[in-house]
């Protein structure tokens, strides 16, 4: 579905990824793993042409994206989650679920309502300003806002960054349900390890722009010096 071959991108002089190869399958869930500044956003940010100078090769369903702007990319059904998950804060949850609704794949979407009616914690929430929101509530209805566009990939750019450990668990089971219900497939940006494996069964690691291990989990348990080089602070 998503096949990305040596891809180098900069910002300005700044060399930042060097040629990072990555796939991902329909449906599949896979886990992008490194430190701060490894190069995860970049990658996200590459593949949407999204910011950084790129070159390199990024295919979707066979098609090769060139220089085609972001928003036809999210047109296409590849939708990204970024970092500082950018609510409206003077819309509700359901106007800011529906403000997304322009990213339309054209593949038959959930309604706001019943997007909203997949994530429990938001649930109750539908008409409350989004700045009113707590930070992981924020964090679920950007994922949210993600569905209005019924994505066939998702790209989750570090959503359990300065959550408590009661909602990361909670958004496991939000996350895959919602996947799994509209065969969407899914790159997870991380550093949180446990999460990561709660919703992915492929894992890639990144260091310093260079991609340093890929395998399933079971690959990643048999080495872990891979975690004490690559992932520990
Ligand atoms: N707009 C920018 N201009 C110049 N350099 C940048 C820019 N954005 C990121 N960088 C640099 O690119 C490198 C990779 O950053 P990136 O944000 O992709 O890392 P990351 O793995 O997502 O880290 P984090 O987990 O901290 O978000 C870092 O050295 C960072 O300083």
């Amino acid at each position: 579905m998503l096949e990305v071959r040596d891809l180098n991108a900069f910002y300005g002089d700044a060399h930042i990824l060097h040629n990072v190869a990555l796939q991902v399958e329909a449906g599949q869930r896979v886990a992008l793993l490194g430190r701060n500044g490894a190069g995860k956003s970049t990658f996200l940010k590459s593949v949407m042409n999204a910011g950084p100078g790129v070159n390199g090769s990024v295919r979707f369903e066979g098609k090769n994206l060139g220089n085609l702007p972001s928003y036809q990319r999210a047109r296409l059904g590849i939708a990204l989650v970024p970092e500082d998950r950018q609510i409206i804060p003077h819309l509700s949850v359901l106007e800011n679920i529906a403000m997304a609704g322009h990213a339309r794949s054209g593949r038959p979407a959930l309604t706001p309502g019943q997007i909203a009616e997949h994530f429990s914690m938001l649930e109750p929430l539908v008409k409350r300003y989004g700045g009113q929101l707590s930070g992981g509530q924020q964090q679920l209805l950007a994922i949210a806002r993600a569905f209005a566009g019924a994505p066939k990939l998702l790209f989750l750019d570090e959503p359990t960054e300065g959550l408590a450990p009661i909602i990361v668990q909670g958004m496991v089971d939000e996350i895959l349900d919602i996947c799994a219900n509209n065969g969407t497939a899914l790159l997870l940006c991380e550093q949180n390890i446990w999460f990561s494996r709660a919703c992915t069964d492929y894992v890639y690691i990144i260091d310093t722009g260079k991609l340093v291990f890929h395998g399933d989990w079971r690959a990643f348990d048999a080495n872990p010096e891979i975690t004490q080089r690559y992932l520990s602070v």
